[in-house]
């Protein structure tokens, strides 16, 4: 039997994994050491050496695609599909292992999963029967409650109050919720884990067959499982069976939503016999990428200590850009990337991190405007996110009333209890008249043809929108998006419910009174008003950019998103105080260590070339905010970056020391540079933020204080400086 490609392109410490005798095994290294890559050739190793047949193969990963991409491996590795192993993530293992064992877990056998979404109209309608205000127990916190202790294994009669009322009520939910979801079959994703874990932990027949037959269990990622995923992994193990857990504690990112780094600690405490093996060679990236990325985790207290190295070429300097706004910054990223292209690299090996999923807008928007197809990781692209595509859908109805997909979606969001039957009340008098929603509406409003509630209801509704849009149609397109999403109650929806996902949409609306402020209206938009242009516009980029299926794109996710991915090109984007660090970063304690851990994450992703690009100015909620460079820029030694600087003739106010010489992009020969006040005949002043073109062809953006952001060809609009 010829093993050696096994152990091929390994060093002697990879090898020593690879090929060590059964029994436990840590291996605990920092980011592209290998680590992942030693996994699968040990499970080849165990499957070809130790004669471990697939079906006794448990191997436990953090996302669905790096479990695919695992299976992938092994069987190319060893030459032929393995259905029998089981690879996946703990949600999916769990979610297999009940429904194998239904009885033994008190299931019915057609059990439903929830989503989170589900969870919260579940909690919902729960409160509404318990007869609690949601003011006093906001459905998130509830979830965020129910959650939180799943994920530690408390069940609600478990729950310590403390005598806290506070706590009492939430327990007294947490049991109702315990019984409904009983009741009906439900199970949520914190209960997929619990769930399994109690049917094994009390089920010893089960037990043991499990811990017979998975004669090895291999575990990615181990540093961001979190307490019931670990008291599970324990209960599969037996002295009998071997368990090889890998992981780096400088990237546990997943604090915040519970997973335990002391658990790597536990672990060697747990298996005293385990061995432990510590890699220190990366290959995945450039020395200057290295070295500066463990320059800036150095500055981090508690670590296990791990020294990373390479013998790889030092490589390009870390490029670091200073852009004046945001779109300046946007600019320069999609011209980097097209460099890199047009050098003849694919686009597939280029991303771009942020740490919000909102800061994807204007970025999607430059990579459009340059005809770049983009693929958005791990969420939707920003015009198709729910939160805006309910404010649009509001937008539209004040454009057009009788927009009835708009009508049929926010007509009961916020609740305003309209019940379903009065909808297909509605829908059928409409078809039968020939109405559209709104004008069925109105029609069996006056004619009395529905019941006293839901007549409310939806006269509620009805003037709401009336007065939207007369209130706010004579305004600039920002302040109309601003009054329609506080107007309708989406934003305080979101904003009292708890939560990051809540947040990001909090976010993510106010980034659409943002775009609406730097919407320009398009030459082909003559005669339209900026409310229908803009709507234009916005269902027009939704369809727009995403890439098909298989298509050369620029791989667009946040930084949580790309662990344990790696790309020959990464820019790490919106790299200022404030932003990553989060602002909330300082009220938690070890919040600030964790988002230092994300930086690393995100700078060791790049094999190559690291680009890193802050914006001085944010247009953040509607208003203009000046930003430093984060402090991991600051963290990283001066040797390791270039900044990218070119001539200026106007001199910035200094936010930051990478501002002491203030020369921003500048566009040549015009005599303006980006920042600079100007003045116009008509429109009187303002601030260049951007431009385009070169010569008789060069367009620029102002944006002017009385008059909003304009393109102006630079050849008729005879600016002059103030
Ligand atoms: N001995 C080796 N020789 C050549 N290339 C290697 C070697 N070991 C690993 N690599 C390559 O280095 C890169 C990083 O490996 P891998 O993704 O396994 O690292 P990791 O430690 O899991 O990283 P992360 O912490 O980011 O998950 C991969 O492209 C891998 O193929
Ligand atoms: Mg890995």
């Amino acid at each position: 039997m010829d093993v050696s490609r096994l152990l091929d392109q390994m060093n002697d410490k990879q090898r020593e994994a690879v090929a060590a005798p059964t029994g436990d095994m840590l291996v605990l290294a920092g980011a592209g050491s290998g680590k992942t890559r030693v996994l699968v050739h040990r499970i080849a190793w165990l499957m070809e050496v130790e004669n471990i047949s697939p079906y006794s193969i448990l191997a436990v990963t953090f996302t669905n695609k790096a479990a695919k991409e695992m299976r992938a491996r092994v069987e190319r590795l060893s030459g032929g599909a393995l259905n029998a192993m089981w690879i996946g993530t703990f949600h999916g293992l769990a979610h297999r292992l009940l429904r194998l064992h239904y009885e033994e877990a008190s299931l019915p056998q057609n059990f439903t999963i929830i989503d989170s979404d589900d969870q919260y109209r579940l909690v919902k309608r729960l409160l509404k029967a318990m007869n609690l205000d949601e003011k006093h127990c906001p459905p998130k916190q509830v979830q965020w409650f129910i959650n939180g202790n799943k994920d530690e294994g408390l069940r609600a009669a478990h729950v310590e109050t403390n005598n806290d009322p506070n706590q009492q009520k939430m327990k007294e939910i947490y049991a109702a919720y315990e019984e409904t979801c009983q009741r009906s079959g439900l199970v949520d994703f914190a209960e997929l884990l619990l769930r399994c874990f109690e049917t094994m932990r009390d089920n010893e027949e089960l037990r043991h067959h499990y811990q017979q037959r998975f004669r090895a269990i291999l575990v990615d990622e181990f540093q961001d499982t979190n307490n019931i995923q670990y008291a599970w992994l324990k209960l599969m193990k037996s002295p009998s069976n071997s368990m090889m857990i890998v992981g780096d504690d400088d990237q546990s990112i997943y604090g915040w939503r519970g997973a335990n780094v002391a658990n790597i600690s536990k672990f060697l405490k747990d298996y005293e016999g385990a061995g432990t093996t510590r890699l220190e060679q990366n290959y995945r990236s450039t020395s200057n990428i290295l070295n500066a990325a463990n320059a800036v985790i150095a500055y981090n207290s508690g670590r296990l200590g791990k020294d990373l190295w390479t013998e790889g070429d030092e490589g390009k300097k870390i490029a670091l850009y200073a852009g004046f706004n945001e779109l300046d910054e946007a600019r320069f990223i999609v011209s980097r990337i097209k460099q890199f292209f047009e050098a003849g690299n694919a686009l597939n090996d280029t991303a771009i991190l942020y740490r919000n999923n909102a800061q994807s807008r204007v970025l999607e928007e430059a990579l459009i405007h340059e005809g770049l197809p983009y693929r958005i990781y791990g969420g939707l692209r920003f015009f198709e996110r729910q939160e805006i595509k309910d404010a649009l859908s509001y937008l539209r109805l004040v454009n057009n009333v009788i927009d009835d997909a708009a009508f049929e979606r926010v007509v009961n969001t916020p609740a305003r209890g309209l019940g379903d039957k009065t909808l297909s009340n509605i829908r059928i008098f409409a078809r039968e008249n020939n109405y559209s929603m709104w004008q069925a509406s109105e029609v069996m409003l006056n004619e009395k043809r529905l019941t006293g509630r839901a007549s409310n209801a939806l006269q509620s509704f009805i003037n709401l929108v009336n007065s939207m849009t007369e209130n706010v149609s004579q305004q600039a397109l920002e302040k109309q998006a601003d009054s329609v999403i506080k107007g309708s109650g989406l934003y305080a929806m979101y904003q009292a419910e708890k939560g990051d996902k809540a947040q990001a949409r909090v976010e993510n609306l106010q980034e659409l009174v943002t775009a609406c402020k730097q919407f320009e209206m398009p030459e082909e938009a003559d005669g339209m008003t900026p409310l229908s242009a803009f709507l234009a516009h916005a269902s027009l980029e939704a369809g727009e950019g995403q890439a098909q299926a298989d298509q050369d794109a620029v791989q667009m996710m946040t930084i949580h998103t790309a662990k344990g991915l790696e790309f020959p090109l990464v820019v790490m984007a919106g790299v200022e105080e404030g932003m990553f660090p989060s602002s909330m970063s300082n009220e938690e304690p070890g919040r600030m260590e964790e988002e230092r851990r994300l930086a690393y994450v995100g700078m060791t992703r790049a094999m190559q070339q690291l680009i890193i690009t802050y914006a001085e100015t944010r247009r953040l909620y509607g208003q203009d905010k000046y930003h430093t460079a984060s402090r991991f820029i600051r963290e990283i030694p001066s040797e390791y970056l270039e900044e990218i600087r070119l001539r200026s003739q106007v001199s910035q106010p200094v936010y930051n020391r990478f501002d002491s010489a203030a020369s921003h992009e500048t566009f040549s020969d015009s005599g303006f540079s980006l920042g600079q006040r100007v003045s116009h005949k008509k429109f009187g002043e303002g601030t260049v933020l951007n431009y385009e073109g070169a010569n008789e062809h060069a367009r620029v953006q102002v944006n002017f204080d009385d008059f909003g952001t304009k393109w102006l060809m630079m050849a008729y609009a005879k600016l002059s400086t103030c």
